[in-house]
């Protein structure tokens, strides 16, 4: 694992590390392989890299764009939010812009090669008679439901989610548009996560102990498979924790009023409205969580408190369903077949990593580590920096 190096470089020099840097390279790297299938691809070496940083570090409005494909009704709100906050970030922004880093069109252009170089690979391999493999990334599993021309045609593919059936194919504008939900959506919010979670136990050096005693115990070979997870129940809890802490993609959660309802005795809400749900509230409610709410215990989650129960007590990956898409991805790796959701996706890539890492390293906390995260962003919310540093194990 590259990641491993670069710790190994820092530990050997006791420099800091901030984290998040670190983590947007690998979830990059991560979300570019299962989604264009780069397999060659390097961290802090992908040329995609500089427009998606770009795109999540300057331009919120760009976010519209892409909320509108999320969660339609937020769209216009994200609008007007990044025009008052384009007055105050302009210039750098226009300069970037006059580069073509870190626009859409500039992220479209990589996608739109990935896909045109599979489907000249995909027609090459029909021309020599192979048959066509198991599909290895989005692309393929796109492409598999792609339509000739570039529009609409109805009643041949059947997809169903919940109750809603629809019928269709995807044109190679659609197939494009897709890949870029999923590296948007699949790249900044694991690093995010993996990034409060390293820093929360980086602070709490008593729950990062209980959590290598676990990962001594359950992680013994040098492949961590996928058998191995399920059985890690306190990493569970941990990864469980961080994310009720911060719950970093809670403007996702919006849902438009289909018709005019009350809430309870006396919420009245109208056909049309967009309502947010307010996922800091609650997570760090108190009496669902009691009075250590704005703790860091990850045993919580061991005890099952009766008022935990519920599934939308913690709900950082939304719920009902539009929540954090569950498509089914078959991801070859060393003989091994994995069907994962993108939600799954997330959590094992958090928790992989967070075992990787701690098996060699401890997190610890050293002059620029920050007292307390600051925090930037809407539609996800990031910490500034997150400075560590790291110990090599005995
Ligand atoms: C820790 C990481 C992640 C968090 C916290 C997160 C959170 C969310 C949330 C809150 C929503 C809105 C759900 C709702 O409206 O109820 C969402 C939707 C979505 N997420 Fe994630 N997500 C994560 C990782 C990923 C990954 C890795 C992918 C894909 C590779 C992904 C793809 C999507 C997509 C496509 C949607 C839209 C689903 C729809 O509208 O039906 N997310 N996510």
């Amino acid at each position: 694992m590259q990641l491993v190096e670069y710790f190994d470089k820092a530990a050997a020099k006791g420099e800091p590390i901030d984290c998040y840097i670190y983590y947007q390279e690998l979830a990059m790297h991560v979300i570019a392989h299962l989604a264009l299938g780069q397999s060659d691809a390097e961290m802090f070496n992908n040329p995609i890299n500089k427009h998606l940083l770009a795109f999540f570090q300057q331009d919120q409005r760009q976010w519209s764009n892409v909320i509108g494909m999320i969660s339609p009704s937020l769209s216009s709100f994200v609008k007007m939010y990044a025009l008052m906050k384009q007055k105050v970030a302009g210039i750098w922004q226009q300069q970037q812009k006059k580069k073509g880093v870190g626009s859409l069109e500039a992220i479209d252009r990589q996608i739109e090669l990935a896909v045109k170089e599979r489907q000249r690979q995909r027609e090459e391999d029909e021309k020599r008679g192979l048959e066509p493999g198991q599909p290895i990334d989005f692309i393929d599993l796109f492409l598999d439901a792609k339509s000739e021309d570039n529009s609409w045609e109805e009643g041949i593919d059947n997809f169903q989610r919940g109750a809603v059936s629809v019928s269709k194919r995807l044109t190679f504008d659609e197939i494009v548009a897709q890949c870029k939900v999923f590296l948007l959506a699949g790249f900044d919010t694991t690093a995010i996560s993996l990034s409060y979670a390293t820093f929360l136990l980086t602070k709490h050096p008593e729950v990062q102990l209980k959590l290598q005693a676990e990962i001594d115990k359950e992680c013994t070979s040098t492949v961590i498979g996928p058998e191995t997870l399920p059985r890690m129940k306190y990493l569970d809890c941990v990864v469980k924790e961080a994310l009720r802490m911060f719950p970093l993609a809670s403007l996702f959660s919006s849902r438009t009023c289909m018709k005019d309802t009350v809430v309870g005795d006396n919420i009245h809400l109208k056909q049309g409205m967009i309502v947010a749900a307010d996922l800091w509230s609650l997570h760090y409610s108190k009496e669902i969580y009691g009075e250590d709410a704005e703790e860091f215990k990850p045993e919580r989650w061991l005890s099952s408190p009766p008022t935990l129960a519920s599934a939308s007590v913690w709900i950082p990956f939304g719920f009902g369903p539009r929540q954090c898409i569950g498509i089914y991805v078959v991801h070859y790796s060393a003989s091994l077949i994995f069907q994962i959701s993108c939600m799954r996706l997330a959590l094992v890539e958090v928790k992989l990593t967070l075992c990787h890492l701690l098996r060699k390293f401890s997190f610890v906390q050293g002059p620029k580590t920050e007292e307390k995260l600051q925090l930037f962003g809407s539609m996800t919310v990031a910490p500034k920096a997150a400075h560590i540093y790291v110990k090599a194990r005995e």
